[in-house]
């Protein structure tokens, strides 16, 4: 939107979250994964447009996230039935205030109750002997844990994770993700965002790969990690890049959104690249791209 112009950030993102089960949305820095999570939350700036519709199905009712008007988001969805559990947990807890007395006030405003800041820690895997802090006394780690148990207090079935593992060591990323998987296993659904694909192998039961705005691939977490592996040539030269794998990075860079290539928008990296890519390829059996590797491969 840089000079009044129209980004299309996000297009044509068409998929199912089922309930109890990790999906994780992975893809480069700036494909839009964080705004296809604020489009759910009904957390985009005031001058961007949508279209579509995004249902979030509960027991009894189904809503449109992308058209609910925002005191619906506010006092039914955010915190209650979608729990967010935040990219920067600095950015998320106030500063100034002990985690027991945040911990305290979301629990009240929740469920009304004036106790539970030790469970609801605990969750989280919080240690209670660090309640009394505040935020800058935290590691990292803890910090994140911190935020991760106010995104708990609401009990959301739908919980959002947008990079809850950026900037944690190895050892913290996976047990923050061990953390988030056990909320999945206790039947929470969970979305996942994170260019961490180590992470996105430990916890995802299936995986979405972003690429320049759009889905271009969705797989069963298993066969994509592990055979037969991605069948997008972008998802399979993201693992590729792997130092633990081939090591050999996507030559290019990811196209500007404002100026994207006509057709499919990998196609000037694309070792497979074919006069078929100046058409955009619709997704279709899980991959959008003229020339797939075989399922089966
Ligand atoms: N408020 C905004 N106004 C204009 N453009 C925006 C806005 N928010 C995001 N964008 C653009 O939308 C695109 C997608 O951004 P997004 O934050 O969703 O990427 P991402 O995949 O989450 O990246 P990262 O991994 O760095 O978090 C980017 O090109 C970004 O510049
Ligand atoms: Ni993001």
């Amino acid at each position: 939107m840089r000079g009044g112009r129209d980004i299309a950030a996000v297009t044509d993102a068409t998929f199912r979250l089922h309930r109890g089960e990790c999906l994780a949305l992975i893809g480069e820095s700036g494909c839009g994964k964080s705004v296809l999570a604020s489009a759910l939350l009904g957390l985009l700036p005031g001058n961007a447009r949508t279209e579509g519709h995004a249902w979030l199905s509960g027991d009894d009712d189904r809503l449109d996230l992308l058209t609910a008007d925002e005191r619906t988001l506010a006092r039914t969805v955010r915190g209650r039935r979608i729990g967010l559990v935040p990219q920067s947990p600095a950015a998320h807890l106030t500063p100034v205030r002990t985690v027991r007395s945040q911990l305290r006030e979301t629990i009240r405003e929740l469920t009304g109750r004036r106790d539970g800041e030790e469970a609801a820690a605990a969750r989280a895997a919080f240690p209670a002997d660090h309640l009394d802090r505040h935020p800058h006394q935290l590691s990292g780690g803890l910090a994140q844990r911190a935020a991760t148990a106010l995104a708990l207090v609401g009990d959301a079935p739908l919980l959002l994770a947008d990079e809850p593992t950026t900037g944690l060591d190895r050892a913290l990323v996976d047990r923050t993700v061990d953390e988030l998987r056990a909320q999945v296993d206790r039947g929470h659904t969970l979305l996942v965002i994170t260019h961490d694909l180590a992470a996105a192998k430990r916890i995802a039961d299936r995986v979405a790969v972003m690429y320049a705005g759009r889905i271009v691939e969705l797989a069963d977490a298993e066969a994509f990690f592990g055979a037969p592996g991605p069948r997008h040539p972008y998802a399979r030269g993201l693992l590729d890049a792997l130092p633990e794998r081939a090591f050999t990075p996507i030559p290019g860079m990811p196209p500007e959104l404002g100026d994207l290539p006509a057709g499919c928008a990998f196609a000037p990296r694309c070792p497979r690249a074919a006069d078929a890519c100046a058409a955009v390829p619709p997704l279709t059996d899980g991959v959008a791209c003229h020339h797939p590797r075989s399922a089966r491969a």
